[in-house]
């Protein structure tokens, strides 16, 4: 069936109901738009609309288009009026792939999709099962971020994607709630679903630290309720490998979140049965694929989601094996190794970011230059200091502040009487000196407790309970423990020693100001290092105030920011 638009005066772009057409952006002239089949129920369609785009969250009354849902029909039937054009979309058939042993899958034509519905009212707009809307309106969580708008549709068509949103935003529910709108205890009653069949692993979630890790178990954990707890696994690397896989033979999860190392290892020994896996999450993607993680990284990528060829006729091709499993990247930055990586690990990627979902192909993002192999340079690549940019989450201050190097932590805790923060988080780049550091602050009568990969996993996992309930006030942590960790209390951030570029910068400076709450990031130097910060500053566009801490009180120190000003920069 053909689907004839009439010209609108808008360019908009709508989701339809399952089984219909998705058609997009730019004004509809009459022509054919492609079937798509939809894994998820939409009870509605939103468009876009550029002009009302700007003013703010779209939804369908925003943009004065009533709509309804005629049901009881075999194919369900949007109708869509606006004052502007009567839309008509009706089901059609969608095209399918389907294998003796795998789901039906969509082949997947990514130029359909143009852009994303918006933020919408509520949850229950995005077509999640109903199970797992009335868990998340137990657990108070009733609005999406942007991010979650954008990302449950494209997730639930079985997109391949890359999330990607400034920090705090929202990306670990993004990806979540479709995965456990397909998966588990919550998920929507599936048609074609062959009772009896075994239960496996549907899901793995890949994060680089065992705090991340075990911070998205208990994500999982909270949606699923205590009841369901026993469907998600955590194979965190430190944490006992036997009792894991005792618990994996028992519980036989539909979700295992962990580490490579411990993913990998698992798999090897084949204690870990991951060939019907449907979805494969790699969070802090970027992290994952630095080198250290090279070789449990391609274990995982290899066996995850491919499944068993019963003969050669079930041979898959290239594109169905990609296809059979989803693959979904997520991170604040996406540098142009990303890309690469989604481009080679999925099958027509799409880009998802808060306020769009376009083709991981259409986006320009330059590969590092040779000479951008050390640190410093390479934040100057411009792919790498967009990703920068675009992870920073908007309401956070910036300020610099200048001492020597051994008046650090006694500058750190004049800083944190001087906003008064409750919940600290400080970056050293140095395992050694995180000791002495807190050492320092306890003697000054600081609470205050060192987080890194050498302690062990108890002490780690202690330390974050007293850091989240309050009973620390100052973490001192590098690098990797932090990556992706969620303290919402999180008031400020101190950087005591410099971040290697403006991607690092932007992840540490992401650990205050949580979905849109306020934040600052301060960092502490010698005067040799100001050019960097100058640097770093230009690069992310923010402002990095100079400032002191003088009788508790935070000063910026305005003649200093117009000196520094009149120098130009260097
Ligand atoms: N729709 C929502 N409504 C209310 N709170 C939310 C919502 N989505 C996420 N949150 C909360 O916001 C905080 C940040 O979420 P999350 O950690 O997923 O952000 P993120 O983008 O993954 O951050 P990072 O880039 O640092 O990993 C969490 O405490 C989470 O529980």
């Amino acid at each position: 069936m053909e689907l004839v638009i009439g010209q609108t005066q808008r360019s908009m772009l709508a989701y339809a109901s399952r089984g219909s057409y998705l058609f997009f952006k730019d004004s509809f002239c009459l022509r054919k738009l492609s079937a798509f089949r939809t894994a998820g129920y939409h009870r509605s369609a939103v468009f876009r609309n550029q002009a009302a785009h700007d003013n703010g969250p779209l939804t369908l009354s925003s943009l004065g288009i009533k709509h309804k849902v005629e049901s009881g029909k075999k194919d369900k039937v949007v109708l869509l009026e606006s004052s502007k054009s009567a839309v008509k979309i009706s089901s059609v058939k969608p095209k399918t792939v389907k294998n003796s042993w795998t789901r039906p899958v969509a082949v997947k034509d990514a130029r359909e999709i143009d852009g994303a519905p918006f933020a919408v009212k509520s949850f229950s707009e995005l077509g999640l099962s109903p199970l797992l809307i009335d868990r998340l309106e137990k657990e108070q969580l009733t609005m999406p971020t942007d991010v979650q708008s954008a990302a449950i549709p494209t997730i639930s068509q079985k997109h391949d994607v890359v999330i990607q949103s400034y920090t705090g935003s929202g990306k670990t529910l993004a990806y979540l709630l479709p995965i456990l709108s397909e998966v588990g205890p919550l998920k929507k009653p599936i048609e074609d679903e062959r009772s009896g069949q075994k239960p496996s692993i549907e899901a793995v979630i890949v994060a680089p630290s065992r705090e991340l890790g075990m911070q998205i178990v208990r994500e999982v954990e909270r949606l699923l309720g205590p009841a369901d707890k026993k469907f998600v696994q955590q194979l965190v690397g430190g944490a006992n490998r036997s009792r894991q896989e005792e618990a994996l033979k028992k519980n036989k999860p539909a979700i295992v979140v962990g580490t490579p190392g411990r993913i990998a290892e698992i798999s090897a020994a084949g204690k870990l049965h991951t060939h019907n896996c449907r979805f494969l999450v790699l969070d802090e993607v970027d992290q994952l694929l630095s080198f250290n993680y090279r070789e449990d990284m391609h274990r995982i990528l290899e066996h995850v989601g491919r499944g068993p060829v019963a003969k050669p006729s079930d041979m898959l091709s290239p594109l169905v094996r990609r296809s059979e499993r989803q693959t979904i990247l997520v991170s604040a930055t996406v540098p142009f190794s990303v890309v690469r990586a989604a481009r080679s690990w999925g099958s027509n990627p799409l880009l998802v970011r808060a306020k769009s979902v376009v083709p991981l192909d259409s986006v320009s993002i330059p590969r590092a230059t040779p000479s951008a192999l050390n640190s410093v340079a390479e934040s100057t690549s411009s792919s790498v200091t967009q990703g920068a940019i675009d992870s920073l989450p908007p309401a956070l201050k910036h300020y610099y502040c200048v001492t020597k190097a051994q008046h650090k932590i006694d500058t750190m805790r004049r800083c944190i009487h001087a906003l008064d923060a409750k919940a600290v988080i400080a970056f050293m780049n140095n395992t050694k000196p995180l000791k002495d550091a807190v050492f320092k602050l306890e003697g000054r009568g600081m609470k205050a407790a060192e987080l890194h990969g050498d302690l062990g996993k108890l002490v780690r996992s202690t330390t974050m309970k007293k850091f989240k309930n309050g009973e620390l006030r100052v973490l001192v942590t590098n690098e990797l423990s932090a990556r992706g960790l969620d303290v919402p209390e999180c008031d400020l951030v101190v950087n005591l020693d410099l971040p290697t570029d403006s991607i690092h910068y932007a992840h540490r400076a992401g650990r205050t100001g949580r979905l849109g709450r306020k934040g600052n990031v301060v960092t502490i130097c010698e005067q040799s290092e100001v050019f960097v910060v100058k640097k770093l500053r230009r690069q992310l566009g923010v402002a990095i105030q100079p400032c002191e801490f003088t009788e508790g009180k935070l000063t910026v120190q305005e003649e200093e920011e117009k000196k520094l000003e009149a120098l130009g920069p260097k």
